[in-house]
């Protein structure tokens, strides 16, 4: 890296942050997208409050908007994939209250028919979420017309699995690439139940075709190869939708249309997602130790948990309560050595998001880890694999990448170096987490995608690194 890079980043960053500690971020917004320069050694201590989980904040909106009455929503996520889905509701008449931090954000219901037709575009950004569940709940406005499109890397993730099952419905759905790739667009039309067998287990799709069911005549029933998670199923039914949950592992869910949707009083617990990156950074950093409250752990989300206590991780879960229908609690961490891990099958989708940082915890683990069956990881906001494989690689870790996952040796001293997001939220949340732990200074560049799902990250890193002194 050219030194002289890293002096004029620090100079920068220290303009913005507060002055004269080597600890100081700075909060970036979607604007700045200025390389953050990341000092490696020292430790974090104290106690987290992550912001509010991504997949519940979407589905309060969206659940929100179909019922009837008010939906008055705590702790959503003030991050910009939910500020997506705002939006789009918006641009159909929907009255979403303004979203800021620590703010109730209240939705008042148009009903399950009550969209208008957009005068323009719906801007999806860079959530696959929103342009997923967004097509299933539209498919089935009939006469409707609507397009929807995002940002460089959402228009190149694929469309068609959640195109191809509502098709079986009768939606009709066009896009690039035959139908799947945004631009997209929606020609509302009547739909009827049916049985789908999805080919991956996702979430997104799942929902999509539950969304789509509501208006559907007839039942619907979705059928997973392993469950995703449930939060569309539990938060249905909390809104008044028919619909039971079966199979070996929860695979089988089917939803009777007819139900009138009530607003509710919801409560999104913190994302598992993002106190993932504190969970890794407290278990290899030396003389870490961090307290997450109040975070989400419905079982279908908490593979991370399990992976960390396979590789002898010092994690305990305190506090533990229900809340609002999902189960909450504490989770307290402490550096400590760490085993390597193996995993693949069904745990994958219930630590799809986390699977970046893993492989991070894994260059600190002794022996080799080994994450396979993960070629979702292809068609995230980046190709995850690849990507992490190049940027972790540059910092010395000794990653082999395969078509569905990838090896990592442990016990590798990472060193500082010039690393990218590549535009990727998680990317540049994982990058920060090795830095700390590296030799040296690392500069990583395009440090805001973290905004997409957590803005307040660099100022709690900066938190953690300040209270341990
Ligand atoms: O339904 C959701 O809220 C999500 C499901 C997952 O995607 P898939 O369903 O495509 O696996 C996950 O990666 C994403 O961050 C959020
Ligand atoms: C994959 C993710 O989100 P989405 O699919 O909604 O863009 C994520 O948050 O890691």
């Amino acid at each position: 890296m050219p030194l002289a890079r890293l002096w004029i980043s620090r100079a920068a960053a220290r303009s913005i942050g507060s002055a004269n500690c080597r600890h100081c971020f700075v909060a970036h917004s979607a604007a700045n997208s200025a390389p953050l320069s990341l000092p490696g050694g020292g430790t974090l201590v104290g106690t987290v409050q992550v912001p509010g989980d991504k997949s519940i904040s979407h589905r309060a909106l969206l659940f929100g908007a179909i019922a009837e009455g008010e939906t008055r929503i705590e702790g959503l996520l003030p991050a910009e994939d939910p500020l997506s889905t705002a939006a789009c509701l918006r641009a159909m008449g929907v009255e979403v209250s303004p979203i800021q931090a620590g703010q109730p954000v209240t939705v008042q219901g148009a009903g399950l028919d009550g969209f208008q037709e957009p005068g323009d575009v719906l801007d999806c950004g860079n959530s696959g979420t929103t342009m997923r569940l967004m097509l299933g709940l539209l498919a089935g406005r009939v006469g409707r017309h609507f397009v929807l499109t995002g940002d460089g890397s959402l228009r190149g993730r694929p469309m068609r699995r959640v195109g191809a099952p509502l098709a079986q419905m009768g939606a009709q759905i066009g896009g690039r690439g035959d139908g799947n790739f945004a631009p997209l667009a929606v020609q509302g039309q009547p739909l009827r139940g049916t049985t789908i067998h999805t080919p991956v287990a996702s979430a997104q799709v799942k929902s999509a075709i539950l969304l789509a069911a509501l208006t559907a005549e007839g039942p619907t029933t979705v059928i997973e190869p392993a469950q995703s998670r449930d939060h569309s199923e539990r938060m249905l039914r909390s809104f008044g939708a028919e619909l039971s949950v079966g199979g070996a592992g929860n695979t089988v869910v089917t939803l009777i249309p007819g139900q009138t949707l009530r607003g509710q009083a919801v409560v999104v617990p913190g994302d598992i997602s993002s106190a993932a990156f504190w969970l890794v950074a407290g278990a290899i950093t030396p003389g870490a130790e961090i307290t997450v409250q109040n975070v989400g752990l419905n079982p279908s989300r908490t593979g991370i948990l399990e992976v960390l206590e396979q590789m002898g991780a010092q994690i305990s879960v305190l506090n533990r309560r229900d809340v609002a229908g999902e189960p909450v609690g504490d989770l307290r961490v402490c550096h400590g050595p760490l085993q390597a891990f193996d995993i693949g099958g069904e745990l994958i989708p219930r630590l799809v998001d986390e699977i970046p940082v893993l492989a991070v915890a894994a260059c600190c683990a002794e022996g080799i880890s080994r994450i396979r069956d993960a070629e979702e990881l292809r068609v995230k906001e980046t190709d995850r694999l690849a990507v992490m494989a190049r940027q972790l690689g540059a910092m010395g870790g000794r990653i082999e990448e395969f078509a569905d996952g990838m090896t990592i040796n442990g016990c590798t001293e990472l060193h500082g170096a010039e690393v990218d997001s590549e535009t990727d939220h998680r990317v540049a949340m994982s990058l920060a987490v090795a830095a700390g732990i590296a030799r040296g200074d690392t500069l990583l560049h395009r440090p805001e995608a973290a905004a997409v799902s957590y803005p307040g990250f660099w100022d709690d890193l900066t938190r953690l690194k300040q209270q341990a002194g």
